[in-house]
């Protein structure tokens, strides 16, 4: 074998790499220019500008999970760029074997972001799976269910001035109208609820639960991992006592967030995939208290 192919450098320079050139431009970073912190007039402040997709772990209870972020902060029109990698130094600033995905951690996050990197505003949004135990409705047997989450928030001058959260949760509906015309039987369907609802500064530290809990307990039937015979017969029976079109899965969950304290306003779509048509049926609706 040629000796040049026995090391990493020589199989390099073998397939084309070359030693870099002695370059004129300042290698420490005091002697670098600054371009993002040259001021003059830009002609516009910027709403939002920093970060999309970035995937960094989140805590969510008992669970490690893969969050997916966009943070961002205000910026002066007298000022050319934002110091972006102070965004990640911001998130590790308040890391502990994953972020805590709970709205005091986003807070402070958001107030480290805007304090370093002097803007008056700073913004969040998280999207991640939630992991949670569910038990089993008859032999309580444990095991993990799922649905998506999404926390948004913005801070400005540091006071919470948006809070957001939205589920996405799948559920069982069964069809009155089916049940109603047939002879026996009713066809059923998965259904695919979102919430997205804005909340008061204070939330309970259920806050997901008793949202997931609107979602699910007001549809035919919710979803397991785990069912052994006995579970099977009571979800099914389940459904069968309880049919739901999707508007009034939709407005069952309607009236139980207008009397969640710490929800101020939300946006509800219930989306069924049809088991006896190709299409899906959807209802949608928003409400401000
Ligand atoms: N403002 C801005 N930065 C970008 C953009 N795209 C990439 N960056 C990155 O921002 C990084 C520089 O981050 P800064 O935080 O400004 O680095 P720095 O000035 O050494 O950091 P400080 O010591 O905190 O001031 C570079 O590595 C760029 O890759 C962009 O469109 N706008």
């Amino acid at each position: 074998m040629d000796n040049n192919l026995a090391t990493r450098e020589g199989r390099w320079k073998h397939f084309g790499s070359v030693d870099p050139i002695k370059g004129t431009k300042p290698t420490e970073k005091e002697l670098m220019t600054d371009l993002q912190n040259s001021k003059k007039d830009f002609l516009f402040e910027i709403d939002h500008v920093g970060i999309k997709n970035l995937t960094y772990p989140v805590r969510i209870g008992d669970y490690q999970t893969a969050g997916t972020f966009s943070l961002s902060t205000h910026l002066a029109q007298d000022e050319k760029g934002i110091n972006m990698s102070r965004i990640l130094e911001s998130v590790e600033a308040h890391y502990d074997k994953g972020l805590p995905l709970d709205f005091d951690t986003l807070k402070t996050v958001l107030i480290t972001l805007q304090t370093t990197m002097k803007q008056r505003s700073a913004s969040v949004d998280v999207s991640a799976v939630w992991f949670f135990d569910r038990f089993s409705p008859v032999t309580n047997l444990k095991a993990v269910g799922h649905a998506d989450v999404t926390l948004s928030q913005t801070v400005e001058d540091e006071t919470v001035t948006e809070q957001t959260v939205t589920i996405q949760a799948a559920v069982t509906t069964l069809c009155p109208c089916s049940k109603e015309i047939s002879e026996y039987s009713a066809h059923n369907q998965r259904g695919i609820v979102t919430v997205k609802a804005m909340l008061t500064e204070a939330v309970p530290d259920d806050f997901k639960e008793q949202l997931l809990d609107a979602m699910e307990a007001n549809a035919s039937s919710m979803l397991y991992p785990i069912l052994k015979r006995t579970d099977e017969k009571a979800v099914t029976e389940r459904a069968y006592e309880n049919p739901r079109f999707v508007e009034d899965l939709l407005r069952l969950i309607a009236a139980d967030l207008v009397e969640l304290p710490f929800v101020t306003g939300f946006e509800i779509e219930c989306r069924n995939e049809e088991s006896i048509h190709q299409h899906d049926a959807f209802a949608r609706l928003h409400y401000t208290k």
